[in-house]
């Protein structure tokens, strides 16, 4: 099969991460006797610097005419908090995924084996932790408008909207995640308080009706907020806005053990687009520390669902784990033994990739 992929490594840990999902993504082709051919994009601060915009039209083209999307991280502290830099790289993110129509981002959640004895929760929590959050990903907060400050700079103000549309399909994206998986929706809003969230409770109940086989529960997003850590094992599919979905997949991570290791997959209308969850993490930059896991399963997904390659997802999914078990780890899952770089975790599975019959 031909695999034609824009590569878009952006800040920080980004391209280091991407480096590692690239030998991967090498090896898999070579194995399978597919023809890769990738082609690199900026975005993010890199595209600021560049090109003065953190989402450059070249590199909204490249994304258009390849088959799929990979993307590292962005973001660069010298952004941060400054009120008179109007440009953000962030900006490039959201544009990125609004002008490619990227509305659902598939979040799984699974706890490892071996990390388990590692994670600040109790093994019996932990243990056999297997969700999916759909969360929506160009609407809400995030790109409301009028979003800004008054003149005197003291007031600021965002705008969440939400339309049923957006609703609709996002939540139908769900039921279908859930029709293969273990049958439960579970819609996470705040509708005791804000409006869009009393829209989103009234269309999934609208929806829920009519996927009888599937079992719907609904939760306040404070409440999720705790029961996902305290019980975690028994969510199977939890959809929600963008803001929440953002902030509840971070928490997710502890489950697992690390940000470093959670992927996710962003489709939509245009094309599909494969990241890990974290950010640039500015303070690993340079330093062949970051994990390239949540990256190299971010490609795992992309074979999956954007190629339909399910043998050659799953290959790189059991590399993932024979590298977790034989402790070839990145600080951040080290746990006071020897952690390994970055670039020695990517290479150690490439290598056992290449080993299998
Ligand atoms: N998708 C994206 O490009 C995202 C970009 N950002 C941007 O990233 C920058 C940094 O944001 P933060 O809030 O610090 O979030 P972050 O996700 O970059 O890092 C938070 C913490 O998680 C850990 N971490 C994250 N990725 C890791 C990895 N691969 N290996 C090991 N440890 C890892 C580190 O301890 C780090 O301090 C900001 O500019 C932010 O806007 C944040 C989230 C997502
Ligand atoms: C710029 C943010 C919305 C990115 C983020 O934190 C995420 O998508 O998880
Ligand atoms: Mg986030």
């Amino acid at each position: 099969m031909k695999l034609n992929i824009a590569v878009l490594p952006g800040d920080g840990i980004g391209p280091e991460v991407m480096n590692e999902a690239l030998k991967v993504t090498q090896a898999i082709c070579h194995k399978f006797g597919h023809q890769l051919k990738t082609k690199e994009g900026i975005v993010g601060a890199c595209a600021i610097d560049k090109l003065s915009d953190p989402y450059p039209l070249q590199t909204h083209q490249l994304c258009l005419e390849s088959d799929a999307v990979l993307f590292g991280a962005l973001g660069h502290p010298k952004y941060d908090n400054n009120p008179n830099m109007k440009i953000r790289p962030e900006q490039g993110l959201l544009r990125m995924r609004k002008e490619l129509g990227l509305y659902g981002n598939i979040r799984p959640v699974m706890s490892f084996p071996s990390l388990i004895q590692k994670s600040p929760l109790k093994a019996e929590i932990v243990e056999g932790v297997d969700f999916v959050f759909i969360r929506e990903l160009t609407g809400g907060i995030y790109f409301g408008e009028p979003q800004g400050r008054s003149e005197d700079g003291n007031t600021a103000y965002d705008t969440c909207i939400y339309t049923r549309k957006e609703i609709e399909r996002i939540l139908h994206l769900a039921y279908k995640f859930a029709k293969q998986r273990r049958k439960k929706v579970t819609v996470v809003d705040k509708s005791n308080i804000i409006a869009t969230s009393r829209l989103w409770r009234q269309i999934a109940k609208e929806i829920a009706s009519q996927y009888p086989d599937v079992e719907t529960d609904y939760l306040l997003v404070d409440n999720a907020a705790m029961q996902i850590i305290q019980r975690p094992k028994t969510f199977d599919v939890l959809v929600t806005e963008n803001m929440f979905g953002d902030i509840l997949t971070d928490e997710s991570a502890v489950i697992t053990g690390s940000l470093g290791l959670l992927p996710s997959a962003c489709i939509g209308e245009h094309t599909s687009l494969f990241e890990p969850i974290h950010g640039s993490y500015p303070e690993g930059a340079g330093k062949n520390i970051a994990n390239p896991l949540a990256m190299i399963l971010s490609v795992a997904l992309m074979f999956e669902y954007a190629f339909k390659l399910k043998e050659e997802g799953q290959l790189i999914r059991d590399a993932v784990n024979a590298s977790l078990e034989a402790n070839i780890v990145t600080e951040d899952i080290c746990d006071g033994e020897k952690a390994y770089a970055t670039t020695e975790v990517g290479e150690w599975i490439v290598y056992w990739i290449q080993k299998q019959q």
